[in-house]
């Protein structure tokens, strides 16, 4: 019941901070308004920023739990809600902001998605912001190389197919990723479990008849579906590499983990449904 509630309140905060989008629109509707936006844009999302840090803060500053998920939920949120109005009032920086979106909503809808669907392994680790320091440097890679380009090679971000492309292939990928923790549900932990928990069973229908790590095929295909719609050649080819790398070590040690877990029926599972990652085959027991 508690979980629930945490799902509620990082849903409210991260709509609260996202709420940003609509100034615009209210501003034009409201025409007399008009000016406080043209004129005095950076006030009032300053002022947004600290009317809801300030009024989350209040309110949940006695329950440290929910304070903690406030501040990561509502600042998504608004950095989410930053990275819309970039797409929409910058031709230069636009791509940015689509990257802005694809990221925040990334790690917001971790959390959400996991309350939703395996509250007890809920923590604030569910956002997965302090990921690994190779996700840092790849995140921040991926900044310089658009900022330098953008800057010596201003031509570089201006195809639009590409980085329709890219977005596609982000929508997409995030989308399989929250499926496939929609479909496993409890059986899905953002750890590899070493120990079988009780209650765990083997996972074999919907997206998991399709892919044996659809999770994975979601989040790598996000990845380079990032990196494309920057149009960032260099960053492109190393999440290739690193991500392929990453999630083949992963797949194997995990696979380890589900044979010891569910035997036979396991091996029969990995006869019948590929990886979904291109020749990654995972942990082949040698008879
Ligand atoms: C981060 S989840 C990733 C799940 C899966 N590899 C995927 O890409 O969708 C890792 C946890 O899921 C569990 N898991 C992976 N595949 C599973 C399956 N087919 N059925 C049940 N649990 C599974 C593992 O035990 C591990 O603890």
């Amino acid at each position: 019941m508690a979980m629930i509630r945490q799902a509620r309140i990082s849903l409210l905060s991260f709509c609260a901070g996202s709420s940003l989008i609509l100034f615009p629109l209210v501003f034009h509707c409201l025409s007399f308004l008009y000016f406080l936006w043209r004129d005095l844009w950076l006030a009032v999302l300053l002022i947004h920023f600290v009317a809801v840090n300030g009024v989350f803060s209040a309110v949940y500053v006695h329950q440290k739990d929910s304070y903690r998920v406030v501040v990561r939920a509502g600042n998504l949120g608004i950095t989410f809600g930053l990275g819309f109005l970039l797409s929409m009032y910058s031709t230069r920086w636009s791509l940015f902001g689509w990257y802005i979106m694809s990221l925040t909503f990334f790690h917001w809808s971790e959390y959400q998605m996991t309350a939703m669907t395996n509250p007890k392994s809920l923590t604030l680790e569910s956002f997965l912001l302090d990921h690994s320091r190779e996700y840092k440097i790849a995140a921040a890679a991926s900044c310089v190389e658009f900022f330098v380009e953008a800057l010596l090679l201003p031509s570089m971000t201006t195809f639009r197919y590409i980085s329709l492309l890219g977005a596609m292939m982000a929508v997409g990928g995030d989308f399989l990723r929250k499926l496939s923790m929609w479909t496993a549900r409890t059986n899905f932990n953002h750890y590899i479990q070493h120990t079988k928990q009780d209650g765990h069973v083997l996972v074999t229908w919907g997206v998991y008849s399709v892919f044996r790590h659809p999770s994975y095929v979601g989040w790598y295909c996000w990845s380079l579906g990032t990196q494309v719609m920057l149009c960032n050649p260099i960053c492109l080819v190393m999440y290739a590499v690193v991500s392929w790398k990453f999630f083949s070590e992963r797949i194997f040690d995990e696979e380890i983990c589900l044979l010891n877990f569910f035997g036979e029926d396991y091996l029969d599972y990995q006869r019948k449904v590929p990886t979904g990652i291109p020749f990654i085959y995972g942990y082949k027991q040698l008879l």
